[in-house]
């Protein structure tokens, strides 16, 4: 199995992945969670900041025409109060308006909506905006759990190509009504919620082609709305990959990664998306933008990056051209066992910087190692140590890794052979699907992630660490966190933290309070806010800090250019001016 036999999952909101997937925690890890005081919360009651509803039968899938898939696991829903759970038709509603997030889009906005897109494709039942509410993170779930209906779009709509997308935001500058791109839906930055605001979701899915692949120079251009998994499968109908593989991408699109700056798990080889993207095509209010003549110019500053990464706020991505490779024939990946994190940092960056690189390349540290693992013979004995996963795919595999394997045994690294690779590579789809049902017994548990220069990173993740430890003890839930290196560079790498510890009675304002204290260190070391997971409203304010005021100005001013009248993801990457 490749990650081009992978199907498109239909996810369900709520909850992650494809629901015929899910897990059930082992009886180990439920005995593990007693220590830390978890103990299976109580059912919600109208506990939602909105006090409002969570429908039955609503699924991400939900698309134009259709209906949502069945609802995911709404066991614990409180009944609707504030919206309308009827699943009223959609384009009935023209007339009378739509209510979204307990804001309202008039009727004269749907019927200018309609008027661009057809009736069949603007969509106001409520199961289709309760779908498209909200993204993946926990306070995403947890929120869901609660029905809480804050952040729902008004209405969802359904584009077919360029051309429409751009008359949408044509449309939309006019009348003022403020739109959100959708893709995949998997962010966890709040990415997809603008404050304050009534707003259209602009779901892409209809973009769902392989538009052209110019087998010469190898790059293909693909829609904004192609899942992840599907851009592979057609791609390799062709014979090539794209090599793009974020734990999401059972559910992440194509224009999502290109908006998010995505980074996928083999990046140490192929690149993060922002590498892969040599040109792309944007809807703006003001007109299309067509970027990269060339995969490389002098031609003033690179506008291609000016839109990779701006989260919906400078305009819609409908589609990209990006560089593929032939897909490979050989693969492997394999474990190394290091004494200590700080010995397998040393390695890892003696292999960044001097190579041989592979393709997937990431460091585990001695918590990590230890839960994540809980096979005692994968370190050889259960001696302690730190697991690195190296993998290989293309061409000279067996060149490349007896080359780096000599690197390795010199910086102190012993082979533990390819069993441990193999269990990472089986199973790395498959850890967000835990997440659940650590939810569901009454555990926080979160991610967060941040780079920085190598000389920085023992003192980045020791600073994070405490920060984390220190907050949430202080609200009397002692936590275990766990890291490890996700993607390297020359200079530097990062870190990716996962956090388990109780849940209080309000883990929203629980895990807000910790992400404070967490993203406080990151600054404090001189560290990114984020190295993938973008910055939405969660990161925000984080980031106009990072960047400084001039450069938040600068934003401003070219949102000011391309969205004057402010309907692009109002709030969300851009601070208001
Ligand atoms: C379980 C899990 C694991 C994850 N693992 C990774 C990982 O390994 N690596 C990683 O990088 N990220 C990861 N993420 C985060 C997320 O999957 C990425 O940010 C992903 O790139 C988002 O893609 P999407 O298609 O779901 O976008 P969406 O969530 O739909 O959108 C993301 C943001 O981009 C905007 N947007 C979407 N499409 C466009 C467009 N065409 N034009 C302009 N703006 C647009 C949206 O409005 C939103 O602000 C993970 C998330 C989850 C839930």
């Amino acid at each position: 199995m490749t990650e081009s036999d992978l199907p498109v999952a239909n996810l369900t909101p709520g909850r992650w992945g494809d629901p015929t997937q899910a897990v059930e925690l082992p009886a180990a890890a439920l005995e593990a969670l007693k220590h830390l005081g978890v103990r299976r919360p109580t059912p919600h009651g109208a506990v939602g900041e909105s006090g409002s509803a969570a429908p039955e039968g609503a699924g991400k899938a939900g698309g134009p025409g259709g209906a949502g898939d069945a609802g995911g696991p709404l066991a614990e829903a409180v009944s609707p109060t504030t919206a309308s759970a009827s699943g009223e038709g959609a384009v009935s509603a023209v007339g009378s308006g739509a209510v979204g997030g307990g804001r309202e889009l008039g009727g004269e906005g749907l019927a200018v909506l309609v008027g661009v897109l057809g009736p069949e494709h603007v969509l106001t039942d409520f199961e289709s905006r309760w779908a498209h509410t909200r993204g993946y993170s926990t306070p995403d779930l947890l929120r869901h759990r609660m029905g809480d209906t804050t952040d729902m779009p008004a209405a969802v709509v359904y584009p077919g190509s360029h051309e429409e997308v751009q008359r949408l935001l044509g449309v939309c500058s006019e009348q003022g009504i403020a739109v959100v791109p959708y893709a995949g839906g998997t962010s966890v930055v709040g990415g997809l919620a603008p404050q304050g605001t009534a707003f259209v979701a602009v779901d892409l899915r209809r973009l769902d082609k392989l538009v052209e692949i110019d087998e010469v120079s190898r790059t293909a251009r693909i829609e904004a709305g192609v899942r992840g998994t599907a851009a592979e499968a057609l791609l390799a109908e062709r014979g090539y990959t794209l090599g793009h593989f974020p734990q999401s991408y059972e559910g992440a699109s194509i224009g999502g990664y290109a908006a998010t700056r995505s980074s996928g798990q083999a990046s140490a080889g192929y690149g993060r998306f922002d590498q892969m993207v040599v040109g792309l095509t944007v809807a703006t209010p003001r007109g299309t933008i067509e970027l990269g003549r060339a995969p490389m110019s002098a031609a003033g500053p690179d506008l291609r990056q000016l839109f990779l990464g701006s989260e919906g706020a400078l305009g819609i991505i409908t589609s990209v051209v990006v560089r593929v490779r032939p897909r490979p024939t050989e693969r492997s990946f394999e474990g190394w066992r290091f004494a200590s994190f700080d010995e397998g940092l040393t390695a890892i960056r003696r292999v960044a910087q001097d190579g041989p690189v592979p393709t997937v390349l990431r460091l585990s540290d001695e918590a990590e190692t230890a839960i994540n693992l809980a096979d005692p013979n994968v370190l050889g004995g259960g001696s302690g140590g730190v697991l690195a996963i190296v993998g290989f795919e293309g061409a000279r595999t067996p060149v490349r890794r007896a080359e780096l394997a000599e690197v390795l045994t010199a910086a102190g690294g012993t082979y533990l052979g390819e069993g441990p690779g193999d269990t990472w590579r089986q199973g790395r789809y498959r850890a967000p699907y835990l997440r659940d049902p650590l939810l569901d017994e009454g555990a926080l548990v979160e991610t967060l992630e941040t780079a920085g220069f190598w000389s920085t990173l023992p003192a980045l993740k020791a600073g994070v660490t405490e920060a984390l430890v220190n907050e949430l003890t202080a609200q009397g839930t002692p936590p275990i966190v766990l890291c490890h290196v996700s993607h390297v560079y020359e200079t530097g790498a990062s870190l990716y933290f996962t956090v388990i510890s109780a849940q209080t009675g309000d883990p929203v304002a629980q895990w807000r309070r910790a992400k404070i204290a967490a993203n406080d260190a990151i600054a404090k070391a001189g560290a990114t806010i984020t190295h993938h997971h973008a910055v939405g409203t969660d990161h925000r304010d984080a980031y106009a800090a990072e960047i400084g005021p001039l450069a938040v100005e600068t934003l401003q001013a070219v949102k000011r250019v391309l969205d004057p009248n402010n309907i692009l993801s109002p709030g969300i990457l851009i601070p208001p001016s």
